[in-house]
């Protein structure tokens, strides 16, 4: 069974490439090989390979940045996830996307499932959730997995800015309004795995599913954990202050929801598996960059 990757070297495709490789002949495609700002190109060699599983890692993920540069965010996040969907959808191919908590505005403070309504307060949320809309539309077999506030050893993420920022000053502030799960890419890629095998055996479990971390905290409270825990692996870092300061006070040009929450429980009882607390894919983080 053939089995392409696209976005082979983001946070979640780095780790799907070994996640991935004992189901099949897995083809992984970075942005050389597979470009989603390029359909037509891509598409054509999607013919070529013609695939039975497509997983796509790849996205738009600058949040703001995204705001000043949407017809990119929209062809890479939506568009051509369309369109590989509609490929699927007419070769019986299976396709497995990521999106994100961002498709939500972020309103009062409980948990949201699957069928919450939607409402994304930034062009990043506003297309991902474009790209899951023509997913769903396409007809295809699919699992959308939304995540959040993803981390990883390899690639950019707020734990490694924290930790970079940690090392060179005294203080750091940083927004304690904004509450949701690090959820790491090791989980993401395992899940997505499992998942699959699902998918190919139980057609019928195909759809949207909320997939990240137990437990929650907020983006203060997280960099102080890390910093901690940094230290207390020997770690010398200047700052001895994580200072919480509310969203109006870090403008941003994109708005982020205040409350990320999602309730996952449709991903643990469909699939059988169970998704550990948060600090124990962070802590193992922090064991592997910094020992
Ligand atoms: N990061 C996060 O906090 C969250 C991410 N998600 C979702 O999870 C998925 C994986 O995200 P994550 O691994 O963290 O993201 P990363 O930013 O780590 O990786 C994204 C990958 O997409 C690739 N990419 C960007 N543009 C193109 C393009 N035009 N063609 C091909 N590849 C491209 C990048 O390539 P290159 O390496 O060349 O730049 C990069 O390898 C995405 O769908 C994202 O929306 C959901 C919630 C939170
Ligand atoms: C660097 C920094 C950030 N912040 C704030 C900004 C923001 O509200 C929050 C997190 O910052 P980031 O820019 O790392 O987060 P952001 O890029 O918005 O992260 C998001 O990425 C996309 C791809 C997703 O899908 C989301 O789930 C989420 O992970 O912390 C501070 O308050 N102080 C700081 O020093
Ligand atoms: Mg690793």
């Amino acid at each position: 069974m053939k089995i392409l990757l696209l976005g082979a070297n983001g946070q979640v495709g780095w780790e799907l490439q070994r996640a991935l490789a004992p189901l099949g002949e897995l083809h992984a495609w970075n942005r050389e090989l597979g470009d989603l700002a390029q359909p037509d190109a891509l598409l054509s060699r999607l013919q070529a390979l013609a695939p039975r599983v497509i997983v796509n890692a790849a996205a738009y993920t600058a949040v703001d940045k995204a705001e000043s540069d949407a017809n990119l965010a929209r062809q890479i996040n939506a568009e051509t996830p369309g369109r590989l969907a509609q490929w699927a959808a007419h070769t019986g191919a299976a396709l497995l996307h990521y999106s994100t908590d961002y498709v939500f505005d972020g309103s009062g403070c409980a948990p949201r499932d699957e069928t919450a309504a939607t409402g994304p307060l930034s062009v990043y949320g506003r297309t991902k959730l474009a790209g899951e809309d023509a997913i769903r539309a396409s007809g295809c077999a699919h699992l959308i997995l939304r995540t959040s506030w993803v981390y990883a050893a390899r690639g950019g993420n707020f734990a490694k800015t924290m930790l970079r920022l940690a090392a060179e000053r005294p203080a750091l502030r940083v927004v304690n309004d904004q509450v949701g799960a690090p959820t790491g890419a090791e989980l993401l890629a395992d899940c997505a795995a499992h998942a699959l095998r699902s998918l190919l055996l139980r057609p019928e479990v195909g759809g949207t599913y909320h997939c990240c971390a137990a437990g929650e905290t907020n983006w203060a409270e997280y960099a102080r954990w890390v910093i901690d825990l940094a230290k207390a692996q020997g770690q010398a870092l200047q700052c001895s202050e994580v200072q919480g300061i509310p969203s109006a006070e870090y403008p941003t040009p994109a708005p982020r929801p205040l409350n990320s929450r999602l309730d996952c429980r449709r991903f643990e009882s469909t699939f059988g598996l169970r998704l550990p607390p948060w600090e124990q894919g962070v802590r193992r983080l922090l064991t592997e960059i910094l020992t």
